[in-house]
């Protein structure tokens, strides 16, 4: 069944597959003055099903632009000590532009240690502190790759952010924190909401663009979401039958948003598209 009046799909497989078609035009010409390939090292550490998928997705994106990528697999008993010495000789190789560390990491190594290991000219994925500051003073070097491809998607679909209501659920570093400083550098008025937030709907209700990124299929619905607005939904959630859904219910939204994401096929994509732009962007830098 459709919906009486579904909104706009916002179709991020589509414009990240347009983006990946520039950058390896981009990428062949710089090859071809002469400069060095675009390099990123992906680590992956641990037998998590999901990591071993996303990690072989971003290595078959690279080889499609022409990103050379590097792959390192350890098992999850991995120590700490021996990930830190893999990350300082990724640091010192000039072949590497980029370098990714899969989340999440088995619970005996510190995440944020890791994090603070890599080189933060190298950091594509701008998890480092040095980048989380430039990105909050308003003069970004790597900008997370999930929000980036949000502020992509809603420039595409030209949608006016400067005085406009924005929410974003989900206040975690890697999406919910830079998401909230891109809409704000954009001119969105904008309210964080976290899992602690009283009466959530009044927020998400206020805004024209609402960004969830919590991790609980399916928790917006669409009577918590203003008439007209437009809906990001970043959640990627495996159901017991194997399907995938988003942090939105997509049936109740769709007749309430007037444009929407999909899970799949949305946010997704345009993560590994913009991970590809920031390793081009890391080689340039590099130069
Ligand atoms: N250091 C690090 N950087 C990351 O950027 C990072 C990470 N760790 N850990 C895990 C999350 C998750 N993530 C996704 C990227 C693409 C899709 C993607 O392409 N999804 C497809 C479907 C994938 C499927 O079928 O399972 C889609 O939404 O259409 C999903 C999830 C990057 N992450
Ligand atoms: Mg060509």
């Amino acid at each position: 069944m459709t919906a009486p009046n579904p909104a706009r799909l916002i179709d991020g497989k589509a414009l990240a597959a347009r983006l990946r078609g520039k950058l390896q035009q981009k990428i062949q010409d710089w090859v071809e003055q002469g400069k060095p390939r675009p390099g990123l090292a992906v680590i992956l550490v641990g037998a998590d099903p999901a990591s071993a998928v996303y990690v072989r997705n971003k290595i078959k994106a690279c080889k499609d632009v022409g990103i050379e990528s590097f792959h390192h697999t350890f098992g999850a008993d991995l120590s700490e000590a021996a990930l830190l010495a893999q990350i300082a000789e990724l640091n010192a190789d000039p072949n590497v532009h980029g370098i990714l560390v899969q989340l999440p990491l088995p619970k005996h190594i510190d995440p944020q240690k890791v994090i603070e290991a890599i080189d933060p000219a190298k950091d594509v994925d701008g998890f480092h502190p040095a980048n989380v500051g430039l990105l909050a003073i308003g003069k970004p070097r790597f900008i997370p790759c999930t929000p980036f491809g949000v502020m992509k998607m809603l420039e595409d679909e030209q949608v006016q952010l400067r005085g406009a209501t924005a929410c974003v659920v989900g206040a975690s570093n890697i999406v919910g924190k830079p998401m909230t400083l891109l809409l704000q550098a954009a001119g969105a008025t904008v309210t964080i909401c976290n899992s602690k937030t009283r009466d959530l709907a009044f927020h998400t209700k206020h805004a024209d663009v609402l960004v969830v990124a919590t991790g609980r299929p399916k928790m917006i619905t669409g009577d918590m979401i203003k008439p007209g607005a437009v809906v990001i939904d970043v959640g990627i959630n495996r159901l017991d039958d194997g399907s995938l859904c988003g942090d939105v219910d997509f049936e109740s939204a769709n007749t309430v948003a007037s444009a929407i994401t999909p899970v799949p096929g949305g946010v997704g994509p345009m993560t590994i598209a913009m991970l590809l732009a920031n390793c081009l962007g890391s080689a340039k830098a590099h130069h």
